[in-house]
Formats: structure tokens, C-alpha cells, sequence
């Protein structure tokens, strides 16, 4: 599952060095950010002055979990995260503990990026270093391309769906569309039918 964070308030306890590239991910994904700690990295702080988030400079205390869309406890102290996790849970929040795999609702994964094609590899907290290998090893077996690839693909993608019925003919241009080989628009098959259609038909 890929979470949209739009507009979604994110609580984060610690500003740490752990703490610090988690909040970076939810303010890319989106969320609207508020973070608890006595004391904050650099980065954090910069981005507290640059009103990006929200930073109470404090101790956690279970009341501030409320409201939230999900909390990430990722203080340095096991029984705070412990805390947070269970004021979370009490409260019907998903949680992420960076201490404590049993503690999360769900974990960060290790994450292959071009533009809007994602992969991401988890192992269940069983080994977060297995994860950083793949990702390094996916990562130089992946074309650097794939992203504008994607582009074009989900472009074109939009013309089958208007062009074509729903049913199996329209699927099968999908799949041909996803192979590598179409991804020349001069010598993309799908791309020449999808001309030849709209030729014939003007509305489409
Ligand atoms: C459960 C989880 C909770 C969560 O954070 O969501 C968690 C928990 C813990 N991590 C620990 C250690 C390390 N974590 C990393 C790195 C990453 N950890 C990430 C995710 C996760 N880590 C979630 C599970 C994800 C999964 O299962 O795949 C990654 C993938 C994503 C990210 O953080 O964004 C990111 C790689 C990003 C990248 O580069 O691709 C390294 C590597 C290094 O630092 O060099 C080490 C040392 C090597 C090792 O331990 O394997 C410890 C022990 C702490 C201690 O006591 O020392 C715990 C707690 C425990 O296990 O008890
Ligand atoms: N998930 C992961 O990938 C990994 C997780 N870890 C775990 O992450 C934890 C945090 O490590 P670092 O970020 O390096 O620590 P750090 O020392 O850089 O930061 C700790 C943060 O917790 C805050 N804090 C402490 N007590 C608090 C309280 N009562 N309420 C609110 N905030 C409080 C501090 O002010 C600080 O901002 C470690 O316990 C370690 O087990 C470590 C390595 C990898």
C-alpha cells in the first residue's frame, strides 16, 4: 500500500538523527507535520524556522496524540516509544516505533525511486540492512530512464482507455503498452493503433 499524506496531520516524537529522513518522507508524501522533542538535528530545526513543520520543543506526554492521522515514535528512550506506540494504539492511531518492530502498524521500506515509479522492499523488521542491499542492487539493474518511461506510458494508457471498449482487446493493448519494447513512441505498436483509431474516428 502507497499512502497519499495530503493535507494529513503527522505527529513525530524526536527530532533526531533517525527521526530526521522519516520526517522528510512524510512531508514528501504530502503530510502536514508537527514534532515533539527536547531537542532537534539541525535539519529539523531549519525547517521548524521555516514554518515547513511544527516543532514543540518538549517531552512527550500521551495527550499528544490526538488528532493524528499516524505518529511515528523515534526518540532515543525505548520506553518513551513504548508510550507513544501504546497512546497510539489506545487512541486508534497507526504507529510506527523505529525501535521496536512488534510496536509497528507499519514500516518504512527501502525505496527504488524514478519520478513516479516506486519500489519498495521491506522485510518485516527482520533485517532493514537485506533491504538497503536490494535497494542498492535494484537500483543499478533499473533502466535511469524508467520514470519518463512511466510518463509516456500512463500518457498513452489514457488514450486506450478512451479508445478502446472495456473488455479483452483494450486489456491486451494495456499489457503490450507496458513492454519495454513499446516504449519508442515511433515503433510502438499500441501507439500506431491508437493513430489508426483515432484517424478513423475523430470523437475519440
Ligand atoms: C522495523 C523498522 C522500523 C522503521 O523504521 O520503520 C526498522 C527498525 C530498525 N532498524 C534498525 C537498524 C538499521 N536500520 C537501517 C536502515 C533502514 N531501516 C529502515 C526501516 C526499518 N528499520 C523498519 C523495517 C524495514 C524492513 O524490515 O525492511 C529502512 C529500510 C527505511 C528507512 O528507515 O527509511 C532503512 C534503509 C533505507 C535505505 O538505505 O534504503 C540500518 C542500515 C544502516 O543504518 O546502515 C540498520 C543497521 C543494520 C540492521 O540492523 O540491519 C534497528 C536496530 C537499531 C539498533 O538497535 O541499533 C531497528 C529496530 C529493531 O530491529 O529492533
Ligand atoms: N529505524 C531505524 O532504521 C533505526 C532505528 N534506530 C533506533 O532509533 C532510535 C533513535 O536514535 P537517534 O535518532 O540516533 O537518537 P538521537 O539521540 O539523535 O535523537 C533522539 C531524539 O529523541 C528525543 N527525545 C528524547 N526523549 C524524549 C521524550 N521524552 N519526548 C520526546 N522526545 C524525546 C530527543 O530530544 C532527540 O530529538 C534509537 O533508539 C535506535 O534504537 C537506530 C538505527 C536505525
Amino acid at each position: 500500500m502507497f499512502l497519499r499524506l495530503d493535507g494529513r496531520p503527522c505527529l513525530v516524537v524526536g527530532a533526531g538523527t533517525i527521526a530526521a529522513p522519516k520526517i522528510e518522507s512524510l512531508l514528501r508524501a504530502g503530510g502536514v507535520v508537527t514534532v515533539v522533542a527536547p531537542r532537534a538535528s539541525e535539519r529539523v530545526m531549519q525547517r521548524a524556522e521555516n514554518s515547513e513543520i511544527t516543532w514543540f520543543q518538549r517531552e512527550f506526554t500521551d495527550a499528544d496524540v490526538a488528532g493524528y492521522f499516524l505518529v511515528i515514535a523515534a526518540t532515543d528512550i525505548q520506553a518513551v516509544n513504548h508510550r507513544v506506540a501504546e497512546a497510539s494504539r489506545a487512541a486508534g492511531i497507526l504507529c510506527n516505533s523505529v525501535d521496536d518492530p512488534p510496536d509497528c502498524d507499519f514500516f518504512y521500506p527501502s525505496v527504488v525511486r524514478r519520478g513516479d515509479l516506486q519500489i519498495a522492499i521491506s522485510t518485516a523488521g527482520k533485517s532493514p540492512a537485506l533491504s538497503q542491499q536490494l535497494r542498492e542492487e535494484i537500483d543499478e539493474m533499473l533502466a535511469h530512464d524508467a520514470g519518463v518511461w512511466l510518463d509516456q506510458v500512463g500518457e498513452t494508457r489514457l488514450r486506450v482507455l478512451k479508445a478502446y471498449p472495456a473488455g479483452e482487446e483494450r486489456k491486451a493493448a494495456l499489457h503490450q503498452l507496458a513492454r519495454r519494447e513499446s516504449c519508442d513512441p515511433q515503433a510502438c505498436p499500441v501507439q500506431q493503433t491508437l493513430d489508426r483509431l483515432l484517424a478513423k474516428d475523430g470523437s475519440r
